[in-house]
């Protein structure tokens, strides 16, 4: 089973380079930020659950959340080195934050980005569908539509600001924001998922048919296409594409022009236009979830995210 060209596209020599520009520019800029706008900072801190390994830390923090509540939004950074994958204690942590989005009255948006250089989400965490077992199978499942169900339907304004790679559920965290804003480089953003043996569920059809259109979707779920940022702008998968070092800059230009529209007017229509989608998995959420557990608990599916893990390991050229 492939892992193709994904890897070898992405390991361009400039990859090593970029990297520890990209780290010093966000250290810079945020320090900077903090000092100069005096605004709230502060961390999401998650209890380790996984105690298999004896040596891991004892606490990680998995977001950063900076509040501007002045101007009435939010930064949210993703944190889960080292590719911030969507396994279930980190969806069950973005959960608890975007309940207390949805209920917090200062803020109108959040800018959804990631703190680690080069990568906004690898999406699902493959280790929690290789080898999967029942109870927390459903758990997961049930975390991911939950994240899913409350970003896509939220009425807050969303904004992605998508600083690196961004394959097949971070790609579906992108899509669920209201505008997408991606840093040129190296990078891919898509849904992947038939590269790894797997079909896209429904929910992240249809919320790509909402974003790129019909025909577009049919070719880039069944080929598992990966975009480069203009290739993604040029189909509308992304809104904006942009140089690293004003990438939040930009997004937050977007979000005072999204926070400047009339509340109830922007909210209603945004609920009118995404009701009917998010609708639909709210009324299948028990059967969809039976079929993710059936459909990766099959040793066709094992062995092929085997052969992707395996892939994965590979030492690096
Ligand atoms: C009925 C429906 C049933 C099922 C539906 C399921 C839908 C599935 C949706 C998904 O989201 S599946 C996940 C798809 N994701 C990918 O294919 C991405 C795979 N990763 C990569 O391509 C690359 O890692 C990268 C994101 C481009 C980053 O590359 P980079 O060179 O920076 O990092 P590296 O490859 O060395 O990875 C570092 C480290 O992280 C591990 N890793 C990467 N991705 C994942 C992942 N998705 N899950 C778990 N672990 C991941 C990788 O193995 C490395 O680990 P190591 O340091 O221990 O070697």
């Amino acid at each position: 089973m492939a892992r193709p060209n994904l890897k070898s596209l992405l390991r361009l020599s400039q990859f090593a380079v970029n990297l520890n520009l990209n780290k010093t520019t966000q250290l810079t800029n945020l320090s900077k930020s903090l000092i100069t706008q005096n605004r709230n900072f502060s961390t999401s801190k998650i209890i380790r659950q996984d105690t298999s390994n004896n040596n891991a830390p004892a606490t990680k923090i998995n977001f950063y959340v900076e509040e501007y509540k002045d101007k009435g939004y939010m930064v949210l950074k993703f944190n889960k080195a080292p590719v911030n994958s969507l396994n279930l204690e980190f969806l069950t942590e973005l959960n608890i934050q975007l309940d207390k989005i949805e209920q917090s009255k200062d803020i109108k948006g959040v800018i959804l980005t990631s703190h680690l250089p080069n990568i906004f989400s690898a999406g699902l965490d493959i280790l929690e569908m290789y080898q999967i077992k029942q109870e927390r199978g459903t758990q997961f499942w049930t975390a991911l539509q939950e994240t899913w169900i409350k970003l896509y339907g939220s009425n807050k304004i969303f904004i992605a600001a998508i600083n690196g790679h961004s394959p097949a559920g971070g790609c579906l965290l992108a899509m669920s924001c209201d505008y997408r804003i991606m840093t040129k480089g190296p990078y891919k953003i898509g849904l992947n998922e038939t590269l790894l043996g797997i079909k896209a569920p429904f929910w992240f059809r249809d919320t790509m048919i909402n974003t790129i259109g019909y025909r577009e979707t049919e070719k880039a779920l069944q080929l598992g296409k990966l975009y480069s940022p203009e290739e993604a702008l040029a189909v509308n998968l992304v809104d904006e594409i942009v140089d690293a070092n004003v990438l939040i800059q930009k997004a937050e230009e977007q979000m005072v022009k999204w926070c400047s529209i009339p509340t109830v007017a922007r909210e209603l229509t945004k609920s009118s236009m995404r009701r009917d989608t998010v609708s639909k998995l709210i009324a299948q959420r028990e059967s969809d979830t039976q079929s993710f557990i059936e459909f990766t608990q099959r040793d066709s599916i094992q062995k092929s995210l085997k052969g992707y893990l395996e892939a994965m390991k590979k030492p690096k050229k």
